[in-house]
């Protein structure tokens, strides 16, 4: 697993200057990190779409996997923007099926998520994209779901990496070789 921090300094700085802690939410001891200032922004809105787009050009991806619900924000424009297949990975019960599950924890609570089984075909290349790494359970979750539909992931791509909870260390033997790439890094 190689990268961190995959943008300049510039992109970097404008995209925290964004992003807005908001104390104890959804529950008292958590940051949240709420990324809604930085949607809200067309310029730095669009400088991390571009940012992602390329990620997914550099990796040569032929499909990207976003995760409900504030993945799919930043998943489906770069996806677009690549000229590639968005894939929804949505929380368990929204996806008419059939489907591959699977549950996880986050760093308030416990979920399940789910995707198509017929989502990827033969040789496709994946990269999954979320707004924030934090334990890395979902991210974790998503990857062994893209696995065991047969496709490979190539990449995973994030805005923000809350480097204290964790995740980037569970998901180093799950990823080897695959790259984790973070916009941001706090
Ligand atoms: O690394 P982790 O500890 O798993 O946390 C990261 C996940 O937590 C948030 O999702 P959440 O389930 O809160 O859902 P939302 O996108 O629907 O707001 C965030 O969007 C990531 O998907
Ligand atoms: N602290 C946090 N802020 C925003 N999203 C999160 N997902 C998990 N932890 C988070």
């Amino acid at each position: 697993m190689t990268s961190t921090e995959a943008a300049s300094s510039e992109l970097r700085d404008l995209l925290l200057s964004r992003i807005r802690d908001v104390a104890d939410y959804p529950q008292p001891g958590v940051m949240f990190k709420d990324i809604t200032p930085l949607l809200a922004d067309p310029v730095a809105f669009n400088a991390l779409v571009d940012a992602l787009a390329g990620l997914c050009t550099r990796h040569a991806a032929t499909k990207i996997v976003g995760l409900e619900a504030r993945g799919f924000i930043l998943a489906a424009p770069a996806a677009a923007r690549a000229r590639l297949g968005f894939v929804p990975v949505r929380k368990a019960g929204k996806l008419p099926g059939p489907t591959l599950a699977q549950g996880y924890a986050l760093e308030y609570g416990t979920a399940e998520i789910e995707v198509h089984a017929d989502a990827f075909g033969p040789g496709d290349r994946v990269i999954v994209i979320d707004d924030v790494l934090a334990t890395g359970g979902t991210a974790e979750a998503a990857l062994d779901l893209v696995g065991r539909t047969g496709a490979s992931v190539v990449g995973v791509a994030v805005l923000l990496e809350l480097e204290a909870l964790g995740g980037r260390e569970r998901l180093a033997p799950v990823l080897k070789d695959v790259p984790l790439d973070a916009l941001v890094v706090v």
